[in-house]
């Protein structure tokens, strides 16, 4: 597993090696001690996700959790592929509304890892794109937000179509009217 920091501190990029042989391949999709290795400190994931897009061009995002139920997560993506995408919302960071995008495929086999203090989301680029997630905090209804995902600056090179979005997400805050949770 190679593990990499990105541009933006706390991001890394997590490179699973695959062991082909003539029956196919063997990956260790997930090392506890060497994300935490990496993080710096411990942790602790409590729940898996796993989402299914069947459209290209399907956007999820921008999405969090706030404290005191905020989210760390580990995303894969293991069926087509998706840009996906963290924006820095922590209050104090140097980088905050800095963003990066990353392409995660079921190719590439990269993982994101995205601790707490950033937004979430992606949008696919295939066709049945599934994603497969661990989050260290249970999902509670009451603390899940969203931010407008075209507000934030991020480039989703969506081309020249129109994203295919939840109603929650067409109707979520622009990012100069939020306040971040976060600090
Ligand atoms: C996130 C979540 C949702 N749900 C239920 C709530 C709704 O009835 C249904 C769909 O939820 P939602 O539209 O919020 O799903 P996504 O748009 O994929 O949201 C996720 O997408 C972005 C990319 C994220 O990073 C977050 O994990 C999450 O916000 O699943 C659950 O039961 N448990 C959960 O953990």
């Amino acid at each position: 597993m190679n593990i990499k920091s990105l541009s933006i501190d706390g991001l890394l990029l997590c490179e699973p090696m695959r062991h082909g042989d003539d029956r196919g391949w063997f990956m260790e999709s997930y090392r506890k001690d060497a994300l935490n290795e990496a993080a710096g400190r411990t942790v602790h994931f409590v729940q898996d996700n796993h989402s299914l897009s069947t459209a290209v061009g399907t956007l999820r995002g921008l999405h969090y959790q706030a404290p005191p139920c905020a989210q760390d997560k580990l995303v894969r993506c293991i069926a087509g592929s998706v840009l996906d995408v963290a924006v820095d919302v922590r209050r104090g960071s140097a980088s905050y509304g800095q963003w990066i995008a990353v392409e995660l495929s079921a190719q590439n086999a990269h993982q994101l890892f995205v601790p707490t203090g950033f937004l979430h989301g992606f949008v696919t680029r295939e066709p049945n794109s599934e994603i497969a997630y661990k989050v260290s905090a249970p999902y509670s209804r009451d603390h899940d937000g969203s931010v407008l995902w075209k507000s934030a600056g991020v480039d989703w090179d969506l081309g020249a179509s129109a994203p295919i979005l939840s109603g929650k997400d067409v109707d979520a805050p622009a990012f100069a009217d939020w306040v971040s949770p976060f600090d």
